[in-house]
C-alpha cells in the first residue's frame, strides 16, 4: 500500500508554523478522514457549505508569539511586530493580532477602519501607501496614526495638513535599500526600479526637506524588499543599510528612533519549498541592527517588522466540492471544483504552487491517478493545480488545498458574479463564523438601473 501526501506526516514546528505545510492542529480522525481545530472537516461542509474558507486558531497565535518572542530574545532595545494586513484583512484578524500585542499595518481606509474596529490601538497602526488619497491622509493623522511616507506627494500633503491644524507630527519615511532578492518579480519591492518609496540615492535631498518644514518630525525609516523569501542575507543587508541611513539622517538633525524592516519571510506552500524559522529570521535582523548600531554607537531604535503571510498563510485551509469530471484520452483529466481564481488568484497571477490531499482519504492511498484541478470560473487559466495526485475521487467529494490564508480571501473577488466563501475559526472542536458567506443576492447590492432603463422594460 503506498502513502502519498507524505507532507500530512511531517514533524510539525510548533515555534515557527511557517515551517510546515499544514496547521498545527490539522490531524485525521478514527475514520482517516481529515479534521482540523478538533473538528471535521466534513461535518464542517455539512453544516457551513463549500468552498469554506477555514483558520486554525493555535497557528495563528503561535505565529504571533514566535515573532513577539524573538525580537524579545535577540534585540536588546524595544520592538513591535506589526501585522501586514493586507495579507488577510477581518475585524476578526486585527482582534486577533491586537491580543497578542501586535500592531497592524494598513494600506487603505478600509484596512484602517478594520483595524479600528478590530481593537487595535492607534498608536500601534502605520499607514502605508503609494497613492494615499486627500481624505485617507486626514484621516490617518486626525486619528494619531503613524503615516508612512511613500513619495513627494504625501510629504507635501503632510506638510500642508500640519500646518493647517499647526501641530507637530511624527512620520516615517520609506526608501528602496537597492536589494534584489529571489522571488516572483511581481512581488519584489526593495530594487531601485519600484514602484514603492523614495530612492535611496534621493534620501539627502528628503531629509533636507523636511528640516525646511515646520511640523514634520522624521521618526522613524522603513523598508520592505518583497516578499515569500527564503534567505537570510538579504534582510542582514537590509539591516545595516537602515543603521547607516539613520546615521545619514542624523547629519540632517534628524532624530531617527525607530526602524520598519517591512516583511517578507516565505512560507512552505509545497514540500520543496525550506523557508528559515522566524526565530532565525528575527535572529538575522536584530543581530545586523545590533552590531551596526555598536560599531556606529548609536542607540538603539525601536525595531519593527511587518510579517503578513508568515503570520497567517499555514493557519488556512480551503475545502472544495470535486463537480464535474472532462478526461481527455492520453492528455488529462480535468476536475472541476466549485470555487477557483475568485477565492484562490494566486496561481494565475504568480503560477503558485499548493499542496492538497482529499478530506476523505488524506493519505492518498492505493492512488495512481493525476488530475488537474480546475476552478468554476469563464476562464482557460482558471487552474488551482496542473498535475497533482490524488486518491480516486468522485464528484461530491471534498478537496482541502492547504497554505490558503494570506493572499486569497484578501485578494478575493466576484469574477463570475460567485460569491465570497465564509470564512469559519476552528480551535478545540469549537468552528466559530468570522466572515459570512456572500450570496448571490449580496452582489446585486450595488447595481443601480437608472429609471429611463425600467421604463423601457
Ligand atoms: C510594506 C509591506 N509590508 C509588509 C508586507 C508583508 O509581506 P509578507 O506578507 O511577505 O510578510 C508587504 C507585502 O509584501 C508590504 O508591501
Ligand atoms: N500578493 C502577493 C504578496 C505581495 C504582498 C504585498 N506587497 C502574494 O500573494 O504572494
Amino acid at each position: 500500500m503506498e502513502e502519498k501526501q507524505s507532507f500530512l506526516k511531517q514533524k510539525i514546528d510548533l515555534e515557527s508554523p511557517n515551517r510546515n505545510i499544514i496547521p498545527i492542529t490539522t490531524s485525521i480522525d478514527s475514520d482517516g478522514k481529515l479534521s482540523v481545530g478538533g473538528c471535521s472537516i466534513e461535518e464542517l461542509v455539512k453544516k457551513y457549505d463549500s468552498p469554506l474558507y477555514i483558520l486554525d486558531e493555535i497557528t495563528l497565535r503561535n505565529s504571533c508569539k514566535a515573532y513577539k518572542k524573538a525580537l524579545e530574545k535577540y534585540y536588546p532595545g524595544k520592538s513591535l511586530p506589526i501585522y501586514a494586513s493586507k495579507a488577510n484583512s477581518s475585524i476578526f484578524m486585527s482582534s486577533l493580532v491586537s491580543s497578542e500585542g501586535l500592531g497592524l499595518d494598513a494600506v487603505s481606509e478600509g484596512e484602517l477602519l478594520t483595524a479600528i474596529k478590530g481593537g487595535v490601538p492607534n498608536e500601534k497602526i502605520v499607514f502605508h501607501g503609494n497613492n494615499k488619497s486627500d481624505k485617507e491622509l486626514e484621516f490617518a493623522v486626525r486619528n494619531n496614526i503613524k503615516v508612512i511616507v511613500d513619495n513627494d506627494y504625501d510629504l507635501e500633503r503632510l506638510d500642508e495638513i500640519s500646518n493647517a491644524f499647526n501641530h507637530d507630527l511624527e512620520i516615517m519615511i520609506r526608501f528602496t535599500p537597492g536589494i534584489e532578492c529571489h522571488t516572483h518579480e511581481y512581488i519584489r519591492t526593495g530594487s531601485f526600479d519600484s514602484k514603492f518609496g523614495f530612492g535611496i540615492e534621493y534620501l539627502n535631498i528628503l531629509f533636507n526637506r523636511i528640516s525646511n518644514t515646520k511640523h514634520l518630525k522624521l521618526k522613524g525609516l522603513h523598508a520592505h524588499i518583497g516578499s515569500q523569501i527564503f534567505e537570510l542575507d538579504p534582510h542582514k543587508d537590509l539591516g545595516e543599510i537602515m543603521v547607516k541611513v539613520i546615521l545619514e539622517a542624523k547629519k540632517f538633525g534628524h532624530n531617527v528612533e525607530e526602524l520598519n524592516v517591512g516583511g517578507g519571510l516565505g512560507i512552505r506552500y509545497t514540500e520543496s519549498d525550506d523557508p528559515p524559522s522566524i526565530d532565525e529570521w528575527v535572529k538575522t535582523i536584530s543581530s545586523s541592527v545590533v552590531e551596526a548600531c555598536k560599531k556606529n554607537n548609536l542607540d538603539f531604535p525601536t525595531l519593527m517588522c511587518e510579517p503578513g503571510r508568515s503570520i497567517v498563510s499555514t493557519a488556512g485551509i480551503t475545502i472544495y466540492k470535486i463537480g464535474a469530471f472532462k478526461e481527455i484520452p492520453g492528455i488529462r483529466t480535468y476536475l472541476s471544483v466549485d470555487g477557483g481564481m475568485s477565492d484562490n488568484p494566486r496561481p494565475i497571477t504568480y503560477q503558485s504552487n499548493y499542496s492538497a490531499c482529499l478530506v476523505s482519504n488524506p493519505f492518498n492511498i492505493n492512488s495512481k491517478n493525476k488530475y488537474t484541478i480546475a476552478g468554476k470560473h469563464c476562464e482557460s487559466g482558471d487552474v488551482l493545480f496542473k498535475e497533482i495526485e490524488l486518491a480516486e475521487c468522485k464528484t461530491g467529494d471534498l478537496i482541502c488545498v492547504f497554505g490558503t490564508g494570506a493572499y486569497n480571501n484578501s485578494m478575493s473577488s466576484n469574477y463570475n458574479r460567485i460569491p465570497r466563501p465564509a470564512t469559519l475559526l476552528v480551535k478545540d472542536g469549537e468552528a466559530e463564523i468570522i466572515q459570512k458567506r456572500e450570496s448571490p443576492l449580496d452582489l446585486l447590492k450595488y447595481d443601480v438601473l437608472p429609471d429611463r432603463f425600467i421604463k423601457q422594460n
